[in-house]
């Protein structure tokens, strides 16, 4: 199992996993990804892969997203170690238990990772960003990404949808490139890219509170269950229609 984001090769494939304590956002990040919406209410229970075929990059990919429900404490890891090609690990910058709980899953991972090989890449999020006047965590997580080697964005599932979506594709990005990513990435921030004129990035990246008109690329293409432990089963359909869609 390594990043299977082929040059040039049909088919391509990534299987990505969101980790987090319940609340963080993984569901909001999730759904965002897929439709471009921000969901208001959700099932916590629920435990779910989604596909979609994405370009990345000018590569037709099919993008398979685990949007894990641990409950608490992470448990049955291994229904996610070795299937993952990307982890992302979510908590909420107005939330330190949320922030604890990502040390915990970044431990296991990191410790997955030393017998693995190659290496499956680490993106440590923190999500609402909405709320930064509530913020709780700030610089220690640009160390806790930097001590475990993994990239660093801040962003917000009621934000803009591009932001999220240049996660997840970087995600993707990283799967392919396996052993490149070094120990020592430089933390990034979402918000950072916004201020730092001299990168010349896209206007995309400016925070927006405006929702996008309905999804284009992002479609649901089809829709697995795989629980391992989770509670109850729904399709996609269900999952979307039970969230308030704002
Ligand atoms: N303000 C704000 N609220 C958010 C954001 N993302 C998620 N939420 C809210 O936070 C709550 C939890 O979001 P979920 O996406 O269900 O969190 P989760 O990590 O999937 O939680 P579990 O499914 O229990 O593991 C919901 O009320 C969301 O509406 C965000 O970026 N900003």
């Amino acid at each position: 199992m390594s990043g299977i984001l082929g040059k040039g090769k049909p088919g391509a494939e990534c299987n990505l996993v969101l980790l987090g304590v319940t609340g963080c956002g993984k569901s909001a990040l999730t759904v965002k990804f897929l439709t471009k919406r921000f969901i208001g209410e959700y099932d916590p229970c629920l435990e779910d892969i989604y596909t979609s075929e994405e370009i990345v990059d000018q590569q037709l990919v099919t993008v398979r997203v685990m949007d894990t429900c641990d409950q608490g404490l992470p448990v049955n890891c291994e229904r996610y170690l070795s299937w993952a090609n990307a982890f992302l690990v979510v908590y909420s910058i107005n939330n330190v238990e949320s922030f604890h709980g990502c040390q915990l899953y970044l431990q296991i991972l990191s410790s997955h990772n030393k017998t693995f090989r190659p290496q499956t890449p680490i993106i440590l999020l923190g999500n609402k960003l909405d709320m930064d006047r509530y913020r709780l965590v700030s610089c220690d997580a640009e160390a806790l990404a930097t001590r475990f080697g993994c990239l660093f964005f801040e962003l917000s599932a009621c934000r803009d949808f591009e932001s999220v979506q240049h996660v997840f594709y970087e995600a993707v990005r990283r799967s392919n490139r396996g052993t490149e990513r070094g120990g020592s990435v430089r933390p990034m921030f979402v918000e950072a890219f916004v201020e730092d004129k001299a990168l010349n990035l896209p206007s995309f990246f400016t925070p927006c509170y405006k929702e996008l008109p309905a999804p284009a690329t992002a479609k649901l293409v089809t829709v697995k269950t795989s629980r391992a432990q989770s509670k109850r089963r729904a399709t996609t359909f269900t999952l979307l229609k039970g969230f308030k869609i704002f």
